[in-house]
């Protein structure tokens, strides 16, 4: 399910921190949301969630603006990983997990056969079937990540945000995280800081500068050395090496 973000605008007080801000996501793409600290990133995120209604502009899912739908019909289609640490204490890892199916059902009803699979299916594809009797807070950080991804693939959503998913994991953890979520196929939504993460992994790429989308497209369009220079103030260079994989050189003086 398709993502259209378009010319939203978001202010705090007087703070203006986003600017007829617009972007696509295409069905089944993984677009990497980067920029520099400040620039805007989780704003712009929380109003895809629906934790933000913008001052202007619209947020589309599946071609529906977001703030048309119910509350239960826009969580059926739109999950959210978020930093770990709001989560309910006392869980287990299933208990967790089984929150992701709370859009599919009443408050009351019994877990359904469907529910029960949903669950299943999302440990499995985490690996953390192994763990699921576990207490959640008893996890490391990296594994709470896998159980919150988890939480959100057992919601059967068409579209994922992802707030800086690898955080806490260590760098094989980064790539199987990244690779998990391509498999799935769900349009996709995610916070990145690791660049060199972002460009492997990503089919597209969006930089916020500022409040800002300063370019959008196919990776080695958007790391262009001015933008790596202009928008992060690095000294580096984005190239595709002759794997395919594109890595990003950071030259003797790092710093632009
Ligand atoms: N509720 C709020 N009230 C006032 N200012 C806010 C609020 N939320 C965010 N901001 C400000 O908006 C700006 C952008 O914040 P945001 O969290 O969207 O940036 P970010 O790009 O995600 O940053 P980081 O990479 O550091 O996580 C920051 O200056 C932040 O202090």
């Amino acid at each position: 399910m398709r993502l259209d973000i378009t010319s939203v605008g978001v202010s705090f007080g007087d703070a203006t921190i986003l600017r007829d801000a617009s972007l696509e996501v295409r069905s089944g793409d993984v677009v990497g949301l980067v920029g520099p600290n400040g620039s805007g990133k989780t704003t712009l995120l929380r109003t895809v969630y629906r934790s933000l209604r913008p001052d202007s502009g619209s947020v589309l899912v599946g071609g529906d603006d977001i703030w048309t739908l119910s509350t239960r019909g826009a969580a059926r289609r739109t999950a959210a990983v978020l930093q770990s640490g709001h989560t309910p204490a006392g869980l287990t890892v299933t208990e967790v997990v089984a929150l992701g199916r709370t859009p599919h059902h009443g408050l009351l009803d019994r877990e359904s056969t469907q529910d029960r699979d949903a669950i299943q299916e999302a440990l499995k594809q985490t690996g953390m079937h192994a763990h699921a009797s576990r207490a959640y807070a008893s996890l490391s950080g990296g594994e709470r990540q896998r159980v919150l991804l988890a939480r959100a693939l057992a919601q059967q959503p068409r579209l994922l945000v992802l707030d800086e998913p690898t955080n806490h994991l260590d760098i094989r953890a980064r790539f199987e995280l990244l690779d998990l979520i391509r498999r799935t196929g769900i349009t996709t939504l995610a916070v990145l800081h690791d660049l060199d993460l972002a460009a492997r992994c990503c089919d597209h790429l969006v930089v916020l500068h500022s409040g800002r989308i300063t370019a959008a497209g196919p990776v080695l369009d958007v790391l262009t050395s001015a933008v790596l220079r202009d928008v992060f103030g690095v000294n580096a260079t984005a190239e595709r090496h002759a794997d395919g994989v594109i890595r990003i050189t950071y030259h003797a003086e790092p710093l632009a």
